[in-house]
């Protein structure tokens, strides 16, 4: 039997490096000559249980030693955007850390050329058109992020926007004020994790010290009435990762995710899969899990598909935008 074409939709929480498979990482790793402390990708699949967020950074980041040339971006890339357009993702908004790479010294051109070769190719040969997003990250100095800025400057028709992530807590966004600003005064667009692991005082700062446009998780605003009101009013959008939560066990099962709520109260809510890889599901699947898990409707599933597409940074191609909404309208449900 033929699966049914799935929900047309929009990814725009994804980080490139947590798409890394444990199959990708070994044949990256034998090509590099880099040795990792796994012996078979089954053995560092199971290594894939986590405690809470710094436990999956530390393996996200040592795992990032395999990636060492412009080729090794370019097909992590393209694995990628193969995955997600067979899971009906038509556009794609994917974050990458330079500093990651930077600090292991690899190039940041190494590091967007690579990745920009499969991103130039994707929407002819996979259908996805894609958008570039770099990141700063939260737990290393300021000073970093203003460097890593710079030296992006001669990149900056590669990419659209800035975000923020790694490590919340103690990390909050008012550290990368002069940052946002001197990204913003570039043309740059903005957004930034707040709410994953943080309490709502790190989303307030992301809206109101750095100017985003979008919340990335934004989980915890529903401990905040008063930031739920402003979020839902300001139509700003939360870029939510369910299966992410789970397992870097913000909530303990699926089931508890305040999705259902959060869509009740008209929040702007987006569904992502932010480190598929690790998180044990991509775009389709995520869909999949919180329609069988939470009881999300095939209506409600088409409001987050629309999201998806009216959240995203194709402002500078309202004819493409069009069409794909058009597609999640036409789509009928199996
Ligand atoms: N879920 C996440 N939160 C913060 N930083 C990240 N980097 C990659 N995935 C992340
Ligand atoms: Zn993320």
């Amino acid at each position: 039997m033929s699966h049914p074409a799935p929900l047309p939709k929009a990814e725009l929480h994804l980080h490139i490096e947590g798409t890394l498979e444990p199959e990708l990482a070994f044949a990256l790793a034998a090509r590099n000559g880099v040795e990792l402390p796994y012996a078979t990708a089954e053995e560092l699949r199971s290594a894939y249980a986590f405690d809470d967020l710094q436990s999956f950074l530390d393996l996200y980041y040592a795992l990032m030693a395999v990636l060492r040339t412009e080729q090794d971006f370019e097909e992590l890339a393209d694995a990628y955007l193969a995955r997600a357009a067979e899971q009906g993702v038509r556009h794609a908004e994917i974050f990458f850390d330079p500093q990651a790479h930077t600090a292991r010294g690899v190039e940041i051109g190494t590091v967007i050329d690579g990745l920009s070769r499969a991103l130039d190719r994707s929407q002819e040969r996979h259908g996805v058109s894609t958008r570039l997003i770099l990141c700063f990250l939260r737990d290393q100095p300021v000073e970093s992020a203003m460097e890593t800025l710079h030296s992006a400057v001669p990149y900056l028709d590669k990419f659209v926007a800035v975000g923020l992530d790694s490590a919340e807590v103690g990390n909050p966004a008012s550290k990368f004020a002069d940052v946002y600003e001197e990204a913003s005064a570039l043309g740059l667009r903005r957004v930034a994790h707040a709410g994953e692991e943080g309490d709502p005082s790190y989303i307030w700062e992301a809206l109101d010290v750095l100017g985003v446009e979008r919340i990335d998780h934004g989980l915890r605003c529903v401990e905040d009435p008063e930031l739920v009101k402003r979020l839902v009013f300001s139509r700003i959008p939360l870029t939510l990762c369910p299966l992410s939560n789970v397992r870097l066990r913000t909530i303990d099962t699926l089931a508890d995710h305040p999705l259902p709520k959060m869509l009740a109260v008209g929040l702007m809510c987006t569904l992502n899969s932010d480190d598929p890889a690790y998180f044990g599901g991509y775009a389709g699947d995520t869909f999949d899990a919180v329609r069988a898990e939470l009881g999300i409707k095939d209506e409600q599933l088409r409001e987050l598909a629309r999201n998806s597409f009216l959240a995203s940074f194709l402002d500078d191609d309202e004819e493409l935008r069009a069409r794909y909404l058009a597609e999640v309208e036409a789509y009928v449900f199996a």
